[in-house]
C-alpha cells in the first residue's frame, strides 16, 4: 500500500501582493518522484520554494508525513526530512568541501563516506574551500549537503543547470543512482526534460503557475503538444 509522503492542497503562492503559483494540488507517495516541467518564469521555483518553507503561502495547505507544516518554518521542515538542492547551489564559500558536509550531517543512511563514493571528485576536493570549486563540484556538493541531512523528500532544482554536458550526464547518472533503491522521495525541476520524465514517475507541467498537464511521466511524454507548448520542446520525449 502506497502511504502519503507530500499532500498539497489548493496553493497559492508568490511575492508580496504578487500570486504566481495558483490553485495547486500534488500528492507524492513516500519514495515517489515528480518531475517539475514548464518554461522559464513558469512558477516552478516558486513551488519548490513553498514546498522548502521560503515562502508562505497565500492560500492553501501543506502536509509532509502526515502533519501540517503549512506554516513551519524551514529549518524544522529540514528536520522533519525535506532536503533543498537550491537553484545556484549556494554552498557555503568560506568552509571547505568537508564543513559544507559536516555541518549539514545528521544520523542515518546517507554519511559523508557514502557521499565522497558517490563523488569521487569531492573526495579529492574535500579541503578545498566552496569559492574553489567547479560548478560541477558545487553541485555535487550541494547535492551531497542535502544527502546527508537523510531527507524523506529531496527537492532538486536545475540540478544540471549551466553544466558542461559531460559534468551533467555525470550528475544525472549519480541523481538516478540516489533516487533508485532509496525511500527517498525526489521533485525535480529540470529543463532536460527528457531526463526529468525518464527520472521521475509522475510529472506535472506549469503554465503561469497553473498545473495544465499532469499524470504518469509515460503519459505526459507522449503529450507532445503540451510539451511543444508549454515547454517549449519539438522533439519526440523518451520516457523510462
Ligand atoms: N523574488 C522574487 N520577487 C518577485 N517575483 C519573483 C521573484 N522570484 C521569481 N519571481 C517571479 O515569479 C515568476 C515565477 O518564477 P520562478 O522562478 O518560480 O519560475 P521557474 O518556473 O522556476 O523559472 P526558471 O526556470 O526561470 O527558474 C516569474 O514571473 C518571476 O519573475
Amino acid at each position: 500500500m502506497t502511504e502519503s509522503l507530500l499532500e498539497i492542497e489548493s496553493l497559492d503562492v508568490g511575492y508580496g501582493e504578487g500570486v504566481v503559483v495558483h490553485d495547486l494540488s500534488l500528492n507524492i507517495d513516500v519514495g515517489g518522484s515528480l518531475a517539475l516541467l514548464g518554461r522559464n518564469g513558469a512558477g516552478k521555483s516558486t513551488l519548490m520554494l513553498a514546498i522548502a518553507g521560503h515562502l508562505a503561502p497565500r492560500k492553501g495547505r501543506l502536509r509532509f508525513g502526515g502533519k501540517e507544516i503549512t506554516t513551519m518554518p524551514p529549518h524544522l521542515r529540514s528536520r522533519m526530512g525535506v532536503g533543498w538542492v537550491p537553484q545556484g547551489r549556494e554552498v557555503f564559500a568560506p568552509l571547505t568541501v568537508q564543513e559544507n558536509l559536516r555541518i549539514a550531517e545528521t544520523p542515518g543512511a546517507w554519511t559523508i563516506d557514502r557521499v565522497y563514493e558517490l563523488f569521487p571528485k569531492l573526495k579529492e576536493r574535500r579541503a578545498n574551500f566552496g569559492n574553489q570549486l567547479s560548478g560541477g563540484e558545487q553541485q555535487m556538493l550541494a547535492i551531497g549537503r542535502a544527502l546527508v541531512t537523510n531527507p524523506r523528500l529531496l527537492l532538486l532544482d536545475e540540478p544540471l543547470e549551466g553544466l558542461a554536458p559531460v559534468v551533467a550526464q555525470d550528475v544525472a547518472r549519480c541523481i538516478t543512482e540516489i533516487t533508485q533503491g532509496e525511500n527517498m522521495a525526489v521533485i525535480l525541476i529540470e529543463q532536460h526534460a527528457g531526463f526529468a520524465l525518464r527520472l521521475a514517475q509522475h510529472a506535472i507541467i506549469l503554465e503561469r503557475g497553473v498545473a495544465v498537464r499532469s499524470g504518469p511521466s509515460m503519459t505526459v511524454a507522449q503529450d507532445r503538444d503540451a510539451l511543444e507548448q508549454f515547454v517549449g520542446i519539438r522533439k519526440p520525449v523518451r520516457a523510462a
